[in-house]
């Protein structure tokens, strides 16, 4: 009984821990005693018993806290391997608080108007910079509520288990409340806010290596009247794609696949790729480009990106050929990437996953190697060659190389229009009603060379057409083009007041030392922006240029660096 009185400090010699819970340890210690259980094996016990608790405590501790978090709390998470973290990125760069925090991480990569570090010491040339808040926790206000904010990295190994090199990241944002209403609110505005970027840009998204479709740049929109073609072929692809795009009751009601497919084909260099962006800038697509050399697609991820696309867009397929062959030291080869070619390649196309609404365009530099199957009518919808340059393409891209400057009528109407165009952007939606300035040039434009030369295979021509002669453009819903952006016309209006003219004669007097049928458009254009500003000089190096690039005939198909690729 002895050791009985003096128990709570044994209790406190043998389990110091003990000590502070009494009640528990006498309870022990008198059950112990009761079993006939040894002192030592007493401590043991009453050990065992407090762990046991803490990690009662701790487990309902946790749900307790997790109930009462979620009662109180709302949170949004975002994953950088997600778009949707881009939006979030966007959106706080331009929130107060990203130029008001402290703790601050800098960034050159989110491309965007805004948030710019110019003047004040800055060197107004330098890229742009842009402040978004640190890893870590933040608070912060959105319409007068308290949000916080916490950013957080993920470790490097994680990054590169998940086949990165960036590092991954999570972003969420909490408030205090039970709805999602705020955050809801916040996810739309940072969406539309990124959208809204876009909208005088083509976005290009291209497959990441797990087959899931990425998006890679955005380029602002190249005008279709850049691409010097013949525009009556231009105005073709143009108003069948517009068709083709208005027409989804007509295809449904027939039960024929909503689908259109383009071939570009030709010399390297003569303007298929450019085309394409061009096109997909005046249709107010994005465009999802597939590589077929790509090592890591395989028929699955090939099946899974076509059925992934959006149901409008436009889907691209480069240098198609190689799906069939590889050159080798010279010879062909049956490829043997992991793509096991045609006919899985053919089923993606138009088999059950392939994705309604949208123009598939593919180019190849050598129809020949093409398997007939491939480019037969419902595949392939339209044929176009491009070929190399003629004398009429010479002349409009010298023509187009040297402008002449805007006149003071042209401006001051140019102004107007802008100041229309902010006024819709600013109260529009994210769908504009306007259309492209772009496609009334476009329908404008006169034939300044023949299409004689050029192949445009249009055997197959659109149905809804036939139906309806209206041109696309003026008909009824009819999608509506994006607007080139106000910094984009005032930059090119800039860029025409600084060029020297060339005068009608100048490009005459090139044209006619350019030999038909011999040089590509890219080589041309090389050679040109040896001169951007000097017509005169341009002249009068061109034909010994020509003569040289004569001797050597691998630069008459040379491909130059296309200034578009910049993000
Ligand atoms: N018809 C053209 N009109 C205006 N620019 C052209 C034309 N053809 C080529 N270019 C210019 O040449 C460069 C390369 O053109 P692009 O990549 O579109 O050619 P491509 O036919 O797709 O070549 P490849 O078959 O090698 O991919 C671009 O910078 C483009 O601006």
């Amino acid at each position: 009984m002895e050791g009985h009185a003096a128990m709570p400090y044994s209790i406190s010699r043998r389990g110091p821990a003990l000590a502070t819970l009494p009640p528990i340890g006498l309870i022990v210690a008198s059950l112990a005693e009761r079993l006939g259980v040894g002192e030592f094996a007493t401590g043991g016990l009453q050990l065992a018993v407090l762990g046991g608790l803490v990690a009662v405590g701790r487990y309902f501790g946790g749900t307790i806290y997790a109930y009462i978090k979620k009662r109180i709390v709302v949170t949004a998470e975002f994953d950088s391997r997600d778009e949707s973290y881009s939006w979030i990125l966007n959106w706080l760069t331009d929130h107060p608080y990203s130029t008001k925090a402290t703790q601050f991480s800098v960034s050159t990569s989110i491309c965007r108007a805004g948030q710019r570090l110019t003047g004040e010491g800055l060197d107004a040339h330098l890229p742009p910079v842009y402040f978004l808040p640190a890893p870590g926790f933040h608070l912060f206000t959105y319409h007068s509520r308290i949000l916080w904010l916490s950013r957080d990295r993920v470790s490097k190994s994680a990054s590169a288990a998940s086949g990165t090199n960036a590092p991954l990241e999570t972003i969420k944002i909490g408030t205090f409340g039970r709805s999602r209403h705020i955050l809801e609110r916040l996810v739309f505005e940072a969406q539309k806010k990124y959208i809204d970027r876009d909208q005088s840009r083509t976005v290009v998204y291209a497959a990441d290596q797990y087959g899931a479709w990425r998006r890679t740049r955005s380029r602002p929109k190249r005008p279709l009247s850049t691409i010097v073609i013949p525009s009556s072929i231009k105005r073709h692809l143009l108003h069948d794609a517009h068709d083709f795009l208005r027409s989804e009751q007509w295809y449904s009601d027939r039960g024929i696949p909503y689908r259109r497919g383009y071939l570009l084909y030709g010399t390297p260099g003569s303007g298929k790729t450019s085309f394409i962006h061009a096109l997909a800038g005046e249709l107010g697509l994005n465009i999802y480009v597939i590589n077929l050399s790509n090592k890591s697609l395989t028929d699955d991820t090939l099946a899974e990106l076509v059925t992934d696309t959006p149901t409008r867009c436009l889907l691209l397929i480069e240098d198609v050929d190689a799906a069939f062959v590889q050159r080798v030291k010279g010879q062909d080869v049956v490829n043997n990437i992991t793509f096991s070619g045609k006919s899985r390649l053919l089923n993606a196309i138009d088999g059950v996953a392939a994705q309604e609404g949208r123009i598939l365009c593919m180019t190849t530099n050598h129809i020949d190697r093409l398997d007939p199957a491939l480019i037969r009518p419902g595949r392939i919808d339209l044929r176009v060659e491009f070929t190399r340059a003629s004398k009429e393409q010479a002349r409009e891209l010298f023509e187009r190389f040297y402008p002449p400057p805007p006149s003071e009528e042209e401006e001051e109407a140019e102004c107007s229009a802008e100041d229309e165009i902010a006024h819709v952007e600013r109260t529009s939606a994210v769908e504009s009603k306007l259309i492209s300035p772009w496609s009334q040039e476009l329908v404008q434009e006169p034939e300044t060379m023949p299409p004689r030369r050029w192949t445009l295979d249009r055997r197959l021509t659109s149905t809804a057409e036939m139906l309806d002669p209206t041109p696309a453009t003026s008909r009824p819903n009819s999608p509506s083009p994006r607007p080139m952006s106000s910094a984009n016309r005032r930059a090119s209006r800039m860029v025409r007041r600084q060029s020297v003219a060339a005068t009608p004669e100048q490009a005459d007097l090139f044209a006619s030392m350019i030999p038909n049928d011999t040089f590509s458009m890219a080589a041309l254009q090389g050679f040109l922006m040896e001169y951007k500003s000097r017509p005169e000089l341009a002249i009068a190096h061109v034909s010994a240029w020509v003569e040289q690039n004569l001797k050597d005939p691998r630069t008459s198909t040379t491909n130059t660096p296309d200034p578009d690729t910049e993000e």
